[in-house]
Formats: C-alpha cells, structure tokens, sequence
C-alpha cells in the first residue's frame, strides 16, 4: 500500500517565515498548508486534520500556546503532534510551549537539518500512535463481536430446557453450565464452578473419571446413560445423560447434555405397576405372582430348599357379589386381602391370581424350618383371621376360605404345576365342604383329569344332543291316581352308558353350562306336553328342577313364557321345582321372579323341603304351591320316630299354609301307609314307578296304572310307626 506524503500545516502570521518553512520542508516530499492566524488555522484545521502543525508563538491575535491548549483540549485534534516555533530560548518560555501541549520546540532561525529530524521523529511517532489507536479500535470491535456472539450463545444454552455441563477432563470440575443445569441441580454457576460430576452424581471420583476417560476414549457406552442427580436440596433427579468428548489444543472437555427424565421414568413405573400390580388390591398380580414363585424356586433349588404354594379362594364370593352388590365385593376382597397380608411373614410373599383366587408362596428360610408346617399354620391363621365378620358399608358379613397347598419338590418342579396342583387341591377343599384346606395328592390329579374330560364331555353333550329325560309319576293319595311326573335329566354319555344327574348336575352347574341344560329340558318338556296333548294320552302336569342359576342368570320368565307360547300349552300343566335352599339364597330377586311366573299360572313346589331351615315366616313370603319333604326323612319314617315327627310337622305346616304336600322317595307299603295315615297329598318313588324312559312312561299312563291298596304288611308297619310317636 502506498503511503500518502504527510501533511504539515505551518501557522505564522509572517508570510516571510511561513515561505521560509515551506521552502525548508519541500524537500521532505511533505504537503504544506498554511495559515496566518491562529483563527485561519484551526477553520482550516476543522476543515482537514494535518499530520502535524508548525506553530508561531507569537501572534497578534491568538498566541502559540492558546491555540495549542485549544486543539490538545478537543478529541479530534488532540492527537496531532505540533511543534512550537519561537524566538524565544529560554527555559521559562520552553516549558510554557510543552506545558500548552506542544510536543517540541524549535527556535529561530530554524536549522534545517534540527527541523527535519524533529518533524520525522513526531511524524513517526504519529504515525505509530494513530497505528495503534486504529488497531484498538479494531480489536475492541472484534471484542465486541466475540461478546455478542457469545452472549447469543449463552442465551440459546440457557433457553434450552436441557442442562448441558462442561466438564474439564484434568480437573474433573464444571467449566460451564447454562440456567437448566443451575435450576435443575439447585445450585448457582459459581457454586456448580466448585463440584464436578462425582459430587453432582453421588459417586466416587475414581468413577467418575473412569466415565469422563472412556468418554474421551470414544467408548459409546458411557455415552447416553440414566442416571440420579442430587439436587443441593438432597432430592434426587432422574436425568438421561448424552456425554461428549472435544478437543481444543491439548485440553479435553467433555459435554454433558442432561434432560430430567423424572415425569418418563413416573409413567413408566405407573406402566410396570399396572403390568405387575392388581388394580384392586395392590398385590402382585398373576403375572408378577408368578415371576415371583419362578425366582423363589430357582433359589430353593440351589440351596436344596422347600417352597409352599397356597392357593386361597374365598367361598360363596359370587352369592356376596350377587346379592350386595360389585362395590361390597370388591370392598370384600380388599378387606380380605389385608387379612390374608397379615398371616404371613415378611420373606413370604402373596398375590391376586384374579377372581376371589390368592395365592401365597412360602420359602423355607432354614434348613431346620419346615415349610409343610408352616403351610398348615398359615392356612389355619388364614381361617381363624376370616372368623371376624367384615363390616362392609354397614353390612356384617361373614365369610369363609377353602385352601390348596403344593409343594416343591414333592409335587412339581415348576411354577405352573404348582400352582395347578394347589388349584386342584383347593377344588378339593371346596368339595370337601369349604371353609377347610388340603394339601395336593397325586389321587387328586387323577381326579381333576377325570373331572377336566367330564367339563369337556358335557360340553359336547348338549351339541351332540346327547341328553334324554326320563319321567317318574306322582300319585295322588285320594285317588291313588297319576297327577303328573317329574321330568330328570339323564345323560347318555357315549362309552359310559346313563349317567345319574348327581354325577353331572354340579359340574354343569360349575362350569357355567346349567342355564343352557335348564333351558334344554323346559323346552324338551313343553314339546312333550305338546305331544301329548295332541295324542290320545291327554294333559300331563310336567314338573322340572329349576337350579338356582337359573334364577340368577338369563331371564327365567321370558324363556318360559316363550317356551309355553310356542308350544301352545296352558301355564298349569309346567310346575316348577326349586330346592328350599335356592329359594332362601337370593330372595328379593327370587321372590320377583316366581310371584311373576305364578301370575302366567305356573305350579311351583318346593323341593326337598326341610333341609333349609326355612322358618315359617319366610315360606308366607314366597309364592309357592306345593312343599316336597325330602328324601331323608322319608327314609326312616316307620323306623325313626324324629323324622316321623318332622314329616308329621311339614304336612302341618304346609296345610295351615293351604301348600299341597308331597312325599318324595317313598318305596315300601309301609311308608306310603304312613303318609296316607296322616294326610299327605301326593307321594312319589319307587314304590309306585322308578323314573321312566318316555316310551314306559307312556304305557303306564295309557294303561291308566294306579296305586294299589295298602297292604296289610303296610299297614302294621304304620301301626308301629305310630307307636314309636306315641308319648313314652
Ligand atoms: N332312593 C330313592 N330315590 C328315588 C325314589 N324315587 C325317586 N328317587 C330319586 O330321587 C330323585 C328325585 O329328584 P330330586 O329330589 O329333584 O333330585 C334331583 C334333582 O335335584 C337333580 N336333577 C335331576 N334332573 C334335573 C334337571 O333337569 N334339572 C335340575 N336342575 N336338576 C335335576 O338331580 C337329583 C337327582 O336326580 P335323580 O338321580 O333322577 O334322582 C331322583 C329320583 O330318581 C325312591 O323311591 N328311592
């Protein structure tokens, strides 16, 4: 770059001394102006800035040092070097000019050589000082860039809801930190300047610097990772970290991006609690019951140990649901679900498999400690715990458990066959009557197979069409005639010939399939009273066992009424048999039910009566026609003088009532004597006719077949069946 000559204003108001400078310094190459006043000079002054200025002291209208203190007291002018030229050489007239802000003095007459050297030297110097008053200027604008740009940065960092950290490999200690970081770990940038990432994660510095270094080494382990933050407060923070490693120069820095992930890690354990928790209770659920037994067999069979699976099934849950409500049983199984916590131990753990059904694991802690025994007590205090009723929303209820205990490695290997055992079992302590425990036997597994294929059988039956009924008369006493028949079930099971009811009536019943049976036979009935009808037999009365089921599910009225309509027959020739214990479980709804059914004109007799404990002001309730006296009491009627009593006290009973009776089993003269002896109404049983198949059944109702006379054998039977009455 070319220089340009400097300029040089030469300020004098004696034109001969200005040309005398001029001429001096022309061979310089400098440009010269030239001004004959102090006033000329500084307008030419504002007008273009010299290089430098040669100044008179003395001038009449502004002296030397006026205009120098005038132009070193302005900015824009300070910096111009002047040289005060004077006659003057003393020292007081010398430091007058200096102390005016002149940087030099030259004396006239003026040595050209002296005025070269100093107007070079000032020059230079000018020119050094405007380089670097330029230079700053230039490094103060890159300085202010740098800090904008930076402040631009950091506001980006600390707008991020992310916390990022820098960290200093050789230190270990944060370097930098933006708002989030601070805000997230509760700590101001200085005091965050002072911790590293050990203090920040709670970990030892030695491991720390293990992950910085792997980082550094570009192992991607370390790279992302869910770690705990500890807040200055204490509280920990879920953070997911994304690590990085930079190189500047030799020094390795490290940066930590880090996102608090508390709110994702709160759903995700809400999600796992949900997979592995019953809503309901809170216990593990099958599923985590489960992994739970599979883990406590893995370490059993380590050490050589023993485990227990109960399986605890609350009895009669359905009856509570049924009839109190959903609300009150789920009330129920929580209340229970305490109880059941609190009689076991805490290395046992306990679960909700669904349902009513619970299910505990038992782990032998010790060689010496015996897991069967402690299976037998924990059964036992889970009985004795039930012994207190639940207070449900004001409701007393009482219930009851049955109990099904396996165990490892006696009965299975496996989760699933323990479980499966104990279930089996706990069927078995329901069978048993309930409200008791069982431990599994291999008998027991026999038994469930058979039961399993029986399930499975009966399912087919009622597709395959594999159900007859079969019809037994009742005889009216007055007449000795037939009045009706009761329909039973039978099952023709293909490979096992007739099957009784009571071998599949409560299997049907247990697995759901009782409504379709019932539905079945109502139907079947009809069409046959229909055929009947039609045929010269005439009205038969048809009585059917209704299941308690029955009333509970599908909607018994409408299925009848239908059945009736269709076949076109009158409501009375249907009777309905309901036990006495169905009709007291469920009453309001039952109650409903029958007083509609009996409106349409249907019978309904109450079967085995005198096994429910039905008190004489509950009958009054129930819209019933006709009690049957059980069995049981029949049986020994001639024999024992209680059950003649009780068979006396129901005919009674019922006759006050204005209820028909009727005697159900009846097989010898001796006991038909009795109960025509004492009023009875109708009597059923062997004596008279076993149950039929339809074809018998017709012939004996066309032949017109009735009671034959009493015997004489019957007779003295009774005779000692009333002596056995009388008062001893
Ligand atoms: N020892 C003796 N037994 C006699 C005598 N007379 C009749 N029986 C038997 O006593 C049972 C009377 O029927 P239930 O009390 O209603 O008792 C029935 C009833 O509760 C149930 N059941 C039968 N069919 C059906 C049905 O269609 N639906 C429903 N829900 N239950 C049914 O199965 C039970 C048993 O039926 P079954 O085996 O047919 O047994 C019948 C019958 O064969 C006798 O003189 N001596």
């Amino acid at each position: 770059m070319k220089h340009r000559p400097a300029t040089i204003l030469i300020v004098d108001d004696q034109l001969p001394n200005r040309r005398l400078l001029e001429v001096l310094l022309a061979p310089e190459g400098y440009v010269t102006w030239s001004a004959a006043s102090g006033r000329e000079a500084l307008e030419r002054i504002a007008l273009e800035a010299p290089d430098l200025i040669l100044l008179d002291v003395m001038m009449p209208d502004m002296d030397g040092h006026t205009m120098a203190r005038i132009l070193k007291s302005k900015p824009q002018t300070s910096a111009i070097p002047i040289i005060m030229v004077t006659a003057m050489v003393d020292r007081h007239s010398r430091l007058g000019s200096l102390e005016a802000g002149a940087e030099d003095v030259l004396t006239v007459p003026v040595d050209r050589a002296e005025l070269w050297l100093r107007v070079r030297n000032l020059l230079r110097l000018k020119a050094f000082n405007d380089f670097l008053r330029d230079h700053g200027a230039i490094l103060e604008k890159q300085v202010r860039a740098r800090t904008a740009e930076l402040q631009r940065f950091r506001t980006a960092m600390d707008a991020t809801a992310d916390a990022i950290f820098l960290i200093d490999r050789t230190s270990l200690l944060f370097v930098e930190v933006n708002a989030t970081a601070c805000s997230m770990s509760g700590y101001t940038r200085e005091e965050l300047f002072k911790l590293g990432p050990a203090a920040l994660g709670g970990t030892e510095p030695d491991a720390a610097r293990r992950v910085i270094e792997d980082v550094v080494a570009g192992h991607v382990e370390h790279r992302l990772a869910d770690v705990q933050l500890r807040r200055k407060d204490g509280r920990q923070v879920s953070i997911e970290v994304t690590r990085t490693a930079h190189r500047l120069d030799e020094h390795w820095t490290v940066v930590a991006v880090a996102r608090d992930v508390t709110e994702r890690k709160k759903a995700e354990h809400r999600l796992h609690h949900l997979a592995h928790y019953d809503a309901l209770t809170s216990l593990p659920n099958r599923t985590l019951f489960y992994e739970v037994l599979r883990k406590t067999i893995g370490q059993a069979s380590d050490g050589r140990g023993r485990v227990a699976v109960l399986i605890v099934d609350l009895d009669h849950f359905k009856k509570v649901n049924d009839t109190l409500g959903h609300a009150v049983g789920d009330e129920l199984l929580v209340r229970f679900s305490d109880r059941l916590a609190s009689c076991i131990q805490l290395r046992d753990a306990v679960g909700r498999l669904g349902g009513d059904e619970f299910a505990i694991v038992l782990m032998q802690e010790d060689p010496h400690d015996d897991v069967q025994a402690r299976a037998v007590s924990v059964a036992h205090a889970i009985r004795e715990a039930l012994h207190a009723p639940f207070d449900l929303r004001g409701r007393s209820v009482v219930s009851t458990a049955s109990i099904g205990i396996s165990i490892y490695p006696e009965d299975a290997n496996s989760a699933d066959t323990l479980l499966q055992y104990a279930d089996t079992a706990m069927y078995q302590a329901k069978q048993g009557g309930r409200d008791t425990s069982r431990f599994f036997t291999p008998q027991m597994n026999a038994d469930a197979l058979v039961r399993l294929e029986l399930e499975m059988a009966l399912r087919d039956a009622l597709d395959n069409e594999e159900f007859v009924l079969h019809y037994q008369p009742k005889v009216h006493l007055g007449t000795g005639r037939v009045v009706g028949v009761e329909a039973l079930l039978r099952w023709q099971r293909p490979g096992h010939g007739l099957v009784s009811p009571a071998d599949f009536i409560p299997v049907l019943e247990e697995c759901g399939l009782m409504v379709r049976a019932g539905d079945w036979v109502i139907a079947s009935v009809c069409r046959q009273i229909r055929l009947w009808r039609a045929s010269g037999i005439g009205d038969v009365q048809v009585a059917v066992n209704i299941a308690q089921r029955q009333f509970i599910e599908g909607d018994l009225e409408a299925e009848i009424a239908r059945v009736l309509a269709g076949n076109d027959i009158p409501a009375h020739l249907l009777e309905l048999e309901l036990t006495e214990s169905s009709l007291m479980a469920n009453t309001a709804h039952t109650v409903a039910v029958l007083q509609g059914l009996r409106r349409r004109g249907l019978q309904i007799s109450v079967d085995d009566f005198g096994t429910g404990y039905s008190s004489l002001a509950y009958l009054r309730r129930f819209p019933v026609d006709k009690l049957k006296i059980d069995i049981a009491f029949i049986r020994d009627i001639t024999s024992r003088p209680d059950d003649a009593a009780i068979t006396l006290a129901i005919i009674g009973l019922a006759h006050s009532l204005k209820l028909e009776v009727i005697a159900e089993g009846v097989e010898t003269a001796a006991q038909l004597a009795f109960l025509q002896g004492h009023g009875c109404d109708q009597i059923q049983g062997y004596y008279f006719s076993r149950p039929l198949p339809l074809a018998a059944l017709e012939v004996l109702l066309r032949e017109g077949h009735a009671l034959p006379p009493v015997t004489a054998m019957a007779t003295a039977a009774d005779a000692e069946a009333v002596a056995l009455l009388a008062p001893r």
